[in-house]
C-alpha cells in the first residue's frame, strides 16, 4: 500500500500548522480536523475497470526533450472525465503508483476548487542551438516568460550562454528568463555558470545541482559571489522521499510542483502549503489532458506569483485532443482546461495507438502500479 504518511513529512520552521498528509488514495477521507479540501471521496477503480478505461498512445514530439523524441502516455476514461497516466519509462513502480494516484483523482475523484480562472504560462525552450530558438518561441503565444534548458549532456557553458542570449534577444529586456539544469551542475559549476548567465537577467535557476545539500551550499556561494540568482527546487521536491526537506534545509527560494509525480492536485497543494515557499506549477511533458489538471493545480494555489510551465503542448507534434491546450496571450484558463479534459479525441487515440508490444508493457505496468495504490 502506498501511504502518503510514509513520506516523513515534517514542517519547515515557520511553516503553517500540522499538515494532513496521511490521506490515502482510494479511501474515503474523514474530516479529522483537516483542510476541507481533503474531505473528498476518491474510490480507486479495481484493476479490470482501470484496464478497460485505458488507451495507450505514442505521440511524436517536435524537438527532442529529456532525451526522448516520442511521448508515451496512457489515457484513462474515468467517470469524472479523462485522466492521464504517463510515468517516465525509467521510473520504478513506486513512482508509477504516485502518478496513478494523481490519475485516479482526476478521473474518479474531484479536484480542489480553483481560486482564479486563468494562469500565466511560460514558453519552454529545449537545449537547442541558438538558430532554433526563434522557431521554438514562435510556437508559443507567450512573451513574458521563458524557461530555457541548460547543462545538457555533451554541451558546454558557451552553448547555454548563446541559447539564453538568443532568448533574451527575441523576447526583449522585460521578459523573465529562468533556466533549468535538471541537477547537472556541481556547486562550483553552478556558480561559474550562473555568474556567466546572471548578466542576461535570470528570474531563477531551477534544480541547478542534484542534491538538497548542494542546493543549500549553492545559495550561500551565490550570495558570496554577488550573483544573487534565486534557486528553485524541482527534482528535489518531486523525486524526494521527503518533499519538504528542501524547504526545511533552506535549500531553495521557491518550489516547482508537478501534479502526477506528487500524487495529485490535493496532495501537491498540501506540499506547497507545508513548504511555505512560492510555487511554480509545471508539466511532466503531459498531453493536453495532463496539462489541464496542472492548470487546475495552478488555479487552486492560494498564492501564485510566477508563470507556470504548462505550455508544453507546443513540444508535441500530436496530442489527444483536436484543439491542444496551448496558451493564448500567455495564459491558460480553467474553462479551456476543463474543456480539454472532456474533449479527448477517439480519432487521435486510434491514430496514435501504441504498438502491441508497448501496449502490453504499459498494461502490465499499470497492473503493478495499481497493486501499490
Ligand atoms: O517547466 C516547464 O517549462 C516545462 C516542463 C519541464 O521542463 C519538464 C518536463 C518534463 C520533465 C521534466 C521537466 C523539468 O522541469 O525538469
Ligand atoms: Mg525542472
Amino acid at each position: 500500500m502506498y501511504h502518503f504518511s510514509a513520506m516523513g513529512l515534517t514542517l519547515p520552521q515557520g511553516g503553517p500548522g500540522r499538515s494532513h498528509l496521511d490521506r490515502r488514495c482510494g479511501q474515503p477521507v474523514s474530516a479529522g480536523g483537516g483542510s476541507p479540501r481533503l474531505d473528498r471521496v476518491t474510490v480507486t477503480p479495481d484493476l479490470p475497470a482501470l484496464l478497460e478505461a485505458a488507451h495507450v498512445v505514442t505521440l511524436p514530439m517536435r524537438v527532442r526533450f529529456r532525451g526522448v523524441s516520442e511521448r508515451e502516455a496512457v489515457l484513462l476514461r474515468g467517470p469524472r472525465g479523462w485522466a492521464e497516466w504517463a510515468p517516465f519509462v525509467e521510473y520504478d513502480d513506486a513512482d508509477a503508483a504516485r502518478w496513478l494516484a494523481a490519475a485516479v483523482e482526476a478521473g474518479w475523484g474531484e479536484l480542489p476548487p480553483p481560486v482564479r480562472d486563468a494562469v500565466g504560462v511560460n514558453a519552454t525552450v529545449p537545449a537547442v542551438p541558438p538558430d532554433q530558438v526563434q522557431g521554438v518561441l514562435a510556437r508559443y503565444d507567450v512573451s513574458r516568460t521563458a524557461k530555457v534548458k541548460v547543462a545538457e549532456k555533451g554541451q558546454a557553458l558557451a552553448d547555454d550562454v548563446a541559447r539564453v542570449t538568443e532568448v533574451r534577444r527575441v523576447l526583449g529586456p522585460d521578459a523573465r528568463i529562468r533556466v533549468d539544469a535538471n541537477g547537472a551542475w556541481s556547486v562550483d559549476e553552478a556558480v561559474e555558470a550562473l555568474r556567466a548567465l546572471a548578466p542576461l537577467g535570470l528570474e531563477y535557476a531551477e534544480q541547478p545541482c542534484a542534491t538538497v545539500e548542494e542546493l543549500a551550499a549553492l545559495r550561500v556561494a551565490l550570495a558570496r559571489a554577488g550573483a544573487e540568482v534565486p534557486v528553485a527546487a524541482d527534482e528535489s521536491v518531486r523525486r524526494a522521499e521527503d518533499p519538504l526537506r528542501v524547504a526545511r534545509e533552506r535549500a531553495a527560494d521557491l518550489v516547482v510542483v508537478k501534479v502526477a509525480p506528487l500524487g495529485g492536485v490535493a496532495r501537491a497543494l498540501e506540499v506547497v502549503e507545508a513548504c511555505g515557499l512560492p510555487a511554480v506549477v509545471s508539466s511532466a511533458l503531459d498531453t493536453s489532458v495532463g496539462l489541464a489538471v496542472g492548470v487546475r493545480l495552478a488555479a487552486a494555489l492560494p498564492r501564485l506569483e510566477h508563470d507556470c510551465g504548462l505550455g508544453t503542448a507546443a513540444l508535441l507534434r500530436a496530442d489527444v485532443v483536436a484543439d491542444p491546450l496551448l496558451p493564448v496571450g500567455g495564459e491558460l484558463t480553467t474553462a479551456r482546461a476543463d474543456a480539454a479534459r472532456r474533449a479527448t479525441d477517439p480519432a487521435s487515440l486510434t491514430a496514435y495507438r501504441s504498438s502491441a508490444e508497448r501496449e502490453r508493457w504499459w498494461r502490465e505496468r499499470l497492473a503493478r502500479a495499481h497493486a501499490l495504490v
